[in-house]
């Protein structure tokens, strides 16, 4: 099993064991004693922390989240990470997010499309991490217009959901799409499929050509 990041621990809540952050709660997660369980069947990289993929992080990094909807997930990464930006266009779930920022000053709430970095590059530093969650047609588009962020080596940690790609086609067959796109920009160094947890979703951990 891979390391998890600083901040990051296996804890028990009634009696099992999962993952948790240190934090407010969100979702109505369970909480014991100011940690809260991390609930990987609402959060890809949850999953990908759950299923053992070697995600790079160590806490503490600067990260641009693309695709943060209400902010079940982000908000568990703003609990270890450092500054986290949080991109997100769809105005009702932004609310959210934002009450989710309320308890954490290191998160930034951003009302943004994500296939136009240009919009925020002014207020958004160079980050260490793009984590993203997009599940919209051109996932790996939006990866490689977001690089910008990333120096080299710099770290793409994202799921990819078939169906937002095509919803007939053979998900293996849409990975593998995806995957040749994203390569325009980024190395690809591990993948692996989001099951039990998420169905026809690819995990990927990448680093900035
Ligand atoms: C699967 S949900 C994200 C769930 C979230 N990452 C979590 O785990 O808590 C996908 C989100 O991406 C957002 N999204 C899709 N395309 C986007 C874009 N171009 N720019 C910003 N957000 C986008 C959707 O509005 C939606 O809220």
């Amino acid at each position: 099993m891979s390391e998890l990041p600083a901040g990051v621990e296996r804890r028990r809540f009634d009696g099992e064991e999962r993952l948790a952050t240190e934090g407010e709660p969100v979702y109505g997660e369970p909480t014991a004693d100011g940690w809260r369980a991390w609930d990987a069947r609402r959060s890809k990289l949850g999953a990908m922390l759950e299923t053992g993929m070697d995600t790079g992080l160590a806490g503490g990094e600067t990260v641009l989240y693309l695709g943060a909807a209400a902010g079940t997930t982000v908000s568990h990464v703003a609990d270890f990470a450092g500054a986290t930006y949080a991109v997100e266009f769809a105005a009702r779930p932004t609310r959210d997010l934002l009450d989710a920022a309320e308890s954490r000053p290191r998160l930034f709430p951003l009302l943004k499309d994500a296939r136009k970095p240009e919009t925020y590059a002014h207020v958004v530093e160079p980050a260490d991490v793009v984590v993203q969650d997009v599940a919209t047609r051109g996932q790996a588009r939006v990866a490689n217009a977001n690089a910008r962020f990333l120096d080299t080596g710099g770290l793409l940690l994202a799921a990819i959901k078939a169906r937002s790609e095509d919803v007939v086609a053979d998900p293996s067959e849409v990975f593998e799409r995806e995957l040749d796109t994203l390569s325009e920009s980024y190395e690809l160094v591990e993948t692996a499929r989001l099951e039990p947890f998420h169905e026809d979703h690819l995990g990927v951990v990448a680093r900035k050509r």
